[in-house]
């Protein structure tokens, strides 16, 4: 990944530390050079770059805190996007509220993880790594420029943005970190992503297309299912299958849920896939975790799972996170600390995440082949919102990408 800002320059316009640069990361100084212009456009005029132009892969993901001094701003983020948690006419005033309220407790929580989600640093691995492979697998849009677009922490999805038209980018394909779809984390990004095209871009000069969802891709199944062999293997071999695994994704409210959000079914698509791949030898359950505040959410509670099954004695329990793609707080605080260290039970474990395994980083590099050789603007489910959604910027988010197929 050759830059062109020098890493001193990089070095100044953040708080990361310059060893983890991204050399494609953006800086706020790059938004001088864009036009903020604000217009009402909605679907990008035809293609006009050459071929060989070269295609940006760009990583969307919600990122997280790589050091605790970032923990408020990374929370603020969050409690001020309304497409995750919406706070209605009020969210300018309670999001702060809450952001700076939560702040004490999640950064004693990333303190413990070793001071920082290690989010960026696999993201940009992934985005490096997929790219180099690509640039093989599919020569004619080579060569593959990575880009890491956080929609909560840095590299925010506008600096990545800017950035990206410093750089001359006329080819970008959007792609989301999280396998399975949900309005509230890939359809939050889109809408980020549209509102900045809207803003910077009015006259459509980046082309884009979406890798919208992925959950039974055989790149991600595989490597899920290696994860859990590997794990498997180290209980004694009597008492093996009948480790009874516990899939966990993170849960989703059930006003989100009842709007008719495809995240519950796209998760259950990906656990089905996985036993199949494992020829269904061990006894399994999809369990949810993360729940935040006082309104209900999808269960059965992960932490609820275990305990009641360890009251039933069933002590041998393999946990999977199953809708992330890297190790966060989640995983390292919640499931190993919370759930699995307090339980004190030996036969309780956890799965390896996705993080740097080649075999993932091929998933994902294949998925990306696949895309650019279909040449799909978006997936057919991209187009189609929610029943129950009421949201405007979905609507022009979903015609901007999805071309204006679907529900209106
Ligand atoms: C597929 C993954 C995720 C879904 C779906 C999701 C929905 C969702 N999350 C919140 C609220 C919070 N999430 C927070 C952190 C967080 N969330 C995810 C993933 C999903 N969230 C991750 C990976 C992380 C951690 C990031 C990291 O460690 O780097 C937080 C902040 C932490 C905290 O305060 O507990 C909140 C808040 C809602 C409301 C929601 C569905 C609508
Ligand atoms: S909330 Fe799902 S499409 Fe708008
Ligand atoms: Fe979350």
């Amino acid at each position: 990944m050759a830059s062109r800002i020098p890493l001193k320059q990089l070095a100044r316009t953040s708080t990361f530390p310059s060893t983890f640069f991204s050399p494609r990361i953006a800086v706020p100084a790059a938004r001088s050079l864009a036009t903020a212009t604000t217009t009402t456009t909605t679907t990008p005029p035809p293609p006009t770059h050459k071929p060989n132009d070269g295609t940006a892969i760009v990583l969307l993901n919600m990122g997280g805190p790589s050091t605790v001094p970032e923990v408020h701003d990374f929370l603020s983020r969050l409690f001020a996007d309304g497409d995750l948690i919406p706070l209605g006419p009020l969210q300018k005033y309670l999001g702060p509220l809450i952001a700076r309220r939560r702040t004490p407790k999640i950064e004693a929580q990333y303190s413990v993880i070793g001071g920082g989600s290690p989010i960026r640093r696999w993201s940009t691995l992934q985005a490096t790594e997929a790219c180099k492979l690509l640039d093989t697998l599919h020569p004619s849009t080579a060569p593959h420029k990575p880009y890491v677009a956080f929609r909560y922490a840095a590299p925010l999805t506008e600096d990545t943005f800017l950035q990206m038209q410093a750089d001359g980018i006329r080819r970008a394909v959007a792609f989301t970190q999280y396998p399975q779809y949900s309005c509230s984390t890939t359809g939050s990004s889109l809408n980020e992503l549209w509102r900045l095209a809207k803003k910077y871009d009015p006259a459509g000069r980046i082309e884009w297309s979406v890798i919208d969802r992925w959950p039974t891709h055989r790149g991600l199944v595989d490597t899920v299912a290696k994860h859990i062999e590997e794990s498997l293997s180290t209980y004694p071999a009597p008492e093996r299958d009948g480790v009874v695994l516990l899939f966990s994704a993170h849960s989703l409210p059930m006003s989100v849920v009842n709007r008719g959000d495809p995240y519950p079914a796209e998760v259950a698509a990906t656990v089905y896939a996985v036993m199949q791949r494992l020829g269904f030898k061990n006894p399994y359950r999809l369990v949810w975790q993360s729940q935040v505040g006082p309104r209900p959410w999808l269960g059965a509670q992960t932490s609820n799972t275990v305990e009641e099954y360890v009251k039933k004695g069933q002590t041998n329990l393999l946990l999977i996170p199953i809708a992330f793609t890297s190790d966060h707080i989640e995983t390292l605080h919640e499931l190993d600390l919370e759930i699995i260290a307090e339980s004190k039970q030996p036969g309780i474990k956890r799965a390896e995440s996705l993080n740097g395994d080649p075999m993932f980083i091929k998933a994902l590099a294949d998925i990306a082949h696949e895309h650019l050789r279909g040449g799909a603007r978006a997936s057919a489910q991209l187009g189609l919102r929610c029943p129950m959604c009421v949201s405007e910027k979905c609507r022009e988010q979903k015609k901007f990408f999805a071309g204006g197929k679907g529900a209106e």
